[in-house]
């Protein structure tokens, strides 16, 4: 059963589509890396994921139950806020968690804590920095012992020493217990190091989705001579242009056209390319 399908899922603020027309799928797992441009969509796809907004359109199921309203049993979600009961200690709220839901073990969040060195744990929760609220929200949502583990910018907050830890704790969780995750990043090169699934989106739609080195691997980056490119096939994605040369993305490249140099992006320059090309879109829609 699939972690996370969602079909024509959208949802609407006003008149403003955040989400539109997406329809994608997480194997059971997956390490997802949820990417995009700010306001592309990826909190308020996540939060619908978790059950905290209602899609306007499509539908998503979380194992093949539609979530509707509330959050799958077995998913935990860390959401971009990180609200958290403000006034309690850490180890309080750990037991405070643990007396809510029968399934929830305090052990796990405990052992979690304990691979972060900066939390204290007898700490009010109000008194910790934003990556101290960070690492305490996943501890909890580890402690859910959840099968999909949905994260919204879980390295934002935090600093290097830290977004090791983090990165570290949630290969052991996959590794361990097999869990799936989905996690929205702008840190990309960090994203390389625990993903293998790709979820891009721009403008609320789906731009890019599936196993990371096939999606690598049907795209090419060429170099080459700034004045002709009537020898280059393939979708073109983005392109930047200088005096000296041209540096294009495409997709389902043919091989590389004499006097071009071509290569296999990385995660880092796909996903930058794509950007770009949203950016270029959006500011020539500006332009009119
Ligand atoms: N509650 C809301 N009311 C109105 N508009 C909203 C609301 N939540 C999100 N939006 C709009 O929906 C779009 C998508 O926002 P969302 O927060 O999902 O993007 P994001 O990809 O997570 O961005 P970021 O990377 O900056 O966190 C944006 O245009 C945002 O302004």
């Amino acid at each position: 059963m699939n972690p996370l399908t969602a079909t024509a899922l959208g949802k609407r603020y006003g008149t403003h589509w955040a989400v539109r027309d997406c329809g994608f799928t997480i194997p059971e797992g997956k390490v997802v890396a949820l990417v995009g441009p700010n306001g592309a969509g990826k909190s308020t796809l996540l939060r619908m994921a978790a059950g905290l907004v209602r899609p306007t359109t499509g539908e998503l199921t979380a194992f093949g139950t539609p979530v509707r309203g509330r959050i799958h049993q077995d998913v935990s979600f860390l959401a971009q806020n990180r609200p958290l009961h403000r006034d309690l200690e850490v180890r309080e709220l750990v037991r405070y968690c643990a007396s809510m839901n029968d399934r929830w073990s305090a052990e796990r969040a405990h052992e979690v804590l304990a691979l972060q060195a900066g939390v204290d744990q007898d700490a009010k929760v109000g008194t910790l920095s934003a990556g101290g609220l960070t690492q305490v929200a996943i501890a909890l949502a580890l402690g859910r012992l959840p099968r999909l583990l949905l994260l919204d910018e879980p390295l934002a907050d935090l600093d290097p020493l830290a977004r090791d830890e983090t990165l570290r704790i949630i290969m052991a969780e996959v590794a361990d217990r097999g869990t799936t995750v989905v996690m929205s990043s702008h840190l990309l090169s960090d994203l390389r190091e625990v993903c293998d699934h790709l979820l891009l989106v721009d403008e609320g739609r789906v731009q890019v989705s599936g196993d990371i080195e096939e999606v690598l691997a049907e795209h090419r980056i060429l170099v080459g001579p700034p004045a002709d490119e009537s020898a280059v096939e393939g979708t073109l994605i983005s392109a930047t242009r200088t005096e000296r040369q041209s540096t294009l993305l495409l997709r389902e490249a043919r091989p590389t056209p004499e006097g071009w140099a071509g290569a296999e992006p990385d995660l880092e320059s796909l996903v930058m390319g794509y950007l770009r090309a949203s950016r270029e879109r959006r500011s020539s829609a500006e332009r009119g």
